[in-house]
């Protein structure tokens, strides 16, 4: 049974993982080891198994021992122990959720219904770091990976709604004590029909300008949206802007590069990301054709007609949220010619956006 060292486990990406690695069953085919950079020594968690005691995730000679290692950790921890742990001549396999490594010649970007053909060439050629991606550039995939499967897309622009989950638990926080302070500033107005929209707007306004918390986003997201995430990049993109091309190029593993851009915007939502979709195809297909081809992506494409009814229902956060489908609509010619479609795809970005793609690469590592 291979030792399977678990680092990050607690985190939010960490504990998403952990919740399917019990459901799938995973731990019956592992033998787990927690490791921990606060609490060695302390009781391992017992997912239906008993690994003994915490780990310190931070001694090459404990990590070194493993045959696989998945860290949740964060960038900052692989940036300090991967090196060192390479250095010492650990040659077991490195999956991670952090971005640190995803653009290095010796790893993969791990997104297996879409780029299993470039995972197992890779496991072929000793590849031993596999790296999820960023969570937007995975749901974009999941969505509409057929149509990229298939070489018909020329170029896409993606616009993007991000959940709070994408900063972290912190994030989230912030977020839904901002959306009580705004209710509490107004919540007598409210409970008054008569009271006027007006003054309930201003006294809104002013709340969300001076008292909504801001520690964790930098600006007030509850009431609001928030134009930027991540890094500011000399050419005016931002770091999120400048994953899309870059990984989701690595991830299909493309000769020519796909031109990949737009503009990526933190909004309220706690954990699905969305991105309304302009795609540029090679050619004038009919729309059930590119339905069909759509479909056939992965089996967790979840199909949403272009129907206002069924959209509004089936197409937001509260329904996709917590599963692993991905829903794909708004599929439709657009006025620009023929060729130009858009499309709406929505995740759960904790899931296929960050736990789903690790645990499957454990799956395949033991299925090898
Ligand atoms: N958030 C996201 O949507 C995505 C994140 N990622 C990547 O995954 C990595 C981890 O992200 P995320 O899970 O959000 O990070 P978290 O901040 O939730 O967890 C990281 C670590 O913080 C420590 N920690 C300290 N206090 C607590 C606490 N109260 N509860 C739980 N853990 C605590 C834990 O380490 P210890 O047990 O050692 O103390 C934990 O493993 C990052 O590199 C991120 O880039 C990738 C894709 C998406
Ligand atoms: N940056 C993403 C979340 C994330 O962790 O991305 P990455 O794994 O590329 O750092 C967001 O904020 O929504």
């Amino acid at each position: 049974m291979k030792r399977v060292g678990l680092v990050g486990w607690r985190g939010m990406v960490g504990s998403v993982l952990m919740q399917r690695m019990q459901e799938e069953k995973d731990f019956d085919l592992i033998e787990p080891v927690f490791f921990t950079t606060s609490q060695a020594g302390a009781a391992a968690p017992n997912f239906g198994k008993a690994a003994g005691t915490l780990r310190d995730a931070t001694s090459i000679d404990e990590l070194k021992a493993m045959d696989v290692i998945i860290s949740c950790q964060g960038g900052d921890y692989t940036t300090e122990v991967f090196p060192k742990l390479r250095a010492a001549g650990w040659t077991g396999y490195w999956i991670d959720a952090a971005s640190t490594l995803r653009m290095e010649d010796d790893a993969v970007i791990i997104l297996d219904p879409v780029n299993d053909d470039v995972i197992q060439n890779a496991l072929t050629k000793g590849v031993k770091n596999y790296i999820g991606g960023n969570c937007t550039n995975s749901i974009l995939l999941m969505g509409v990976g057929g149509l990229f499967k298939q070489g018909l897309v020329e170029w896409v622009s993606s616009m993007t709604y991000q959940a709070a989950s994408g900063g972290g638990a912190n994030h989230m926080r912030e977020l839904l004590k901002g959306m009580g302070v705004v209710y509490g500033a107004v919540a007598d107005e409210l409970a008054t029909p008569s009271s006027a929209i007006l003054d309930i707007d201003r006294k809104v306004a002013q709340t969300i300008r001076s008292d909504v918390p801001t520690e964790y986003f930098g600006a007030p997201l509850a009431g609001g949206l928030i134009p930027w995430i991540d890094k500011q990049l000399d050419n005016g993109q931002s770091k999120e802007e400048w994953k899309g091309q870059a990984e989701v190029n690595k991830i299909l593993g493309t000769e020519q590069t796909i031109p990949v851009d737009g503009l990526c915007v933190r909004i309220g939502a706690m954990r699905c990301h969305s991105l309304a979709l302009t795609l540029k195809l090679k050619k004038d297909l009919p729309l059930a054709e590119i339905e069909a081809i759509i479909k056939s992506g992965n089996p967790w494409v979840k199909w949403v007609p272009n129907d206002r009814e069924i959209s509004v229902k089936e197409l937001t956060p509260a329904a996709i949220t917590g599963g692993l489908e991905v829903g794909v609509g708004r599929v439709r010619k657009l006025n620009m010619g023929p060729e130009y479609i858009s499309a709406f795809v929505i995740g759960d970005q904790l899931l296929w956006g960050a736990a789903e793609p690790l645990r499957r690469m454990l799956r395949i590592l033991l299925d090898k």
